[in-house]
């Protein structure tokens, strides 16, 4: 369902079945003591809400901000809804529950009010997955526009608040399902069975439909199965304070923080691709694939901070233009692997005979070479010029490409006459090495930088 976020990395295979044991054994010890009463803790329901609202509110919102991204994640907006409500309501039954404010509820003075709320709350959620698991049987959630996937999460926002609004308003005049802080009433109400009924199909219907294939589809079910046991031991425990009440509540804590764990993973090993990636990217924009070698925008790049830096401190800088010669006769005679061979072959000889550790080699477009030596005179050059025409010429010898070649290198320098920027280094060294052409090829010829210019200017 979500390729980005589960390739290569199936998770912890034994997170989910562990996880869903510990929640059975929590509500196997629980059940049997569920109706035990327990010291009221009106403050602490407080603490939980808070905690619930926030924990079900984030999930609602990395959702939406992955679904408005685009991400393949698209399939979850009923799931992002359903968040989205049990936010709403958790809100909603921190005003209704009395002692969280004041002794009395903030609003609505019936004491059944926070059940009401509870039980529309643990219809709702339930209802919003099976909205989801019928989005996934129909399969429609591929075509839509991002935005548009949004609409079912304010959709599920209105109708909490409304809802919640009529609860707040209207909980007097609805059936009578608390007594003090008794709600037992509700094992045999249909507030209580219906979110029984309810919360047991969604479970049921998620496993069904995802059948756990992957991290999502199984933290998802396990955010269900905690709600489940959360309705389930609520109604057992048959008060408030009771020992199945409290449990209920870890419960409830669990359903909200189980997929905001996956999706805290998730979004980590997003940015961790995201930044491999763009580091990737980085070293591949300034690199040819074919040699290895920095390419054009990469030598260019270097060679402006190479000059101002030679310029500053007034040191040398030589430049070695070299072009693979009758280099579309090697690849005519014996074809364009062997052509990539020999490209790849020249590029290892450059780099054994420029080893300085502040050379710069590059690949400077097609069957040219540029070699940057900082802090290297025109002598210094020229014996790094000439140990290249060399090596290059000896590769066939040594049985590492299948015909011979040769290469012609112009060489410029800085400081020279005329010579102020990179362009014009470039132009000196492009200009020494048509000069070698032009005088047979397989020679090192050194720019005149001032014949040159004068030769270039109009008469
Ligand atoms: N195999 C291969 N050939 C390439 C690559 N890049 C450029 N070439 C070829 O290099 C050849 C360059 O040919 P020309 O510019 O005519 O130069 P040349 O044949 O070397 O002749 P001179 O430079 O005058 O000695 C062309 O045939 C290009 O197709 C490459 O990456 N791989």
């Amino acid at each position: 369902m979500i390729p980005d976020a589960n390739a290569g990395r199936p998770g912890n295979p034994l997170a989910f079945p562990l996880s869903a044991t510990v929640l059975t054994l929590m509500a196997l010890f629980t059940l049997p003591v569920a109706t035990v009463a327990l010291p009221a803790q009106p403050a602490l329901m407080g603490l939980f809400l808070l905690a619930v609202c926030l924990l079900n509110g984030l999930t609602a919102a990395i959702l939406c901000m992955l679904l408005l991204a685009g991400s393949p994640l698209h399939s979850l907006t009923w799931v992002a809804a359903a968040y989205a409500f049990s936010t709403v309501m958790a809100v909603m039954q921190m005003l209704a529950f009395p002692g969280i404010f004041g002794p009395a509820p903030l609003v609505g003075g019936s004491g059944q009010t926070a059940a009401w709320v509870w039980a529309v709350w643990h219809a709702g959620f339930p209802l919003l997955l099976l909205a989801h698991v019928g989005q996934r049987l129909l399969g429609r959630h591929e075509a839509q526009a991002p935005a548009t996937q949004i609409l079912p999460v304010l959709f599920s926002v209105a109708c909490a608040l409304l809802l919640g609004l009529i609860v707040l308003g209207a909980a007097e005049h609805l059936p009578v399902i608390m007594d003090g802080y008794h709600y037992g009433t509700m094992l045999r109400d249909p507030s209580g069975i219906g979110a029984v009924v309810l919360s047991v199909t969604a479970l049921c219907a998620v496993v069904g439909v995802t059948r756990l294939r992957d991290t999502f589809d199984r933290w998802l079910t396990l955010g269900q199965y905690a709600f489940t046991l959360d309705v389930v031991l609520a109604l057992a425990g048959q008060s408030r304070y009771s020992a199945g009440w409290y449990m209920s509540r870890a419960m409830s804590l669990l359903c909200a923080g189980a997929l905001l764990m996956a999706l805290l993973a998730h979004s980590f090993r997003l940015y961790r691709a995201a930044a491999q990636r763009a580091l990737q990217l980085q070293v591949e924009v300034v690199h040819d694939p074919m040699t290895g070698l920095l390419n054009r925008r990469g030598l260019l790049q270097l060679m402006q901070t190479e000059l101002e830096r030679a310029r500053r401190h007034a040191r040398p800088l030589a430049l070695l233009f070299i072009d693979m010669d009758h280099f579309k006769h090697i690849n005519d005679t014996y074809g364009h692997p062997a052509g990539d061979l020999c490209l790849k072959s020249a590029a290892l000889q450059l780099c054994a005979s420029a080893n300085r550790h502040c050379d710069v080699i590059a690949r400077y477009g097609g069957e040219e070479f540029v070699v940057l030596l900082p802090e290297c005179d025109e002598t210094g050059a020229g014996v790094v010029a000439e140990r290249i025409r060399a090596a290059v010429e000896a590769a066939y010898d040594h049985g590492t490409v299948p015909c011979r070649m040769s290469v012609s290198i112009g060489l410029s320098r800085f400081p020279a006459d005329g010579i102020t920027s990179l362009d014009e280094l470039i132009d000196a060294a492009d200009a020494a090495l048509y000069e070698a052409k032009r005088a047979g090829r397989n020679r090192v010829v050194h720019a005149r930088p001032e014949a040159a210019a004068r030769s270039l200017s109009p008469s």
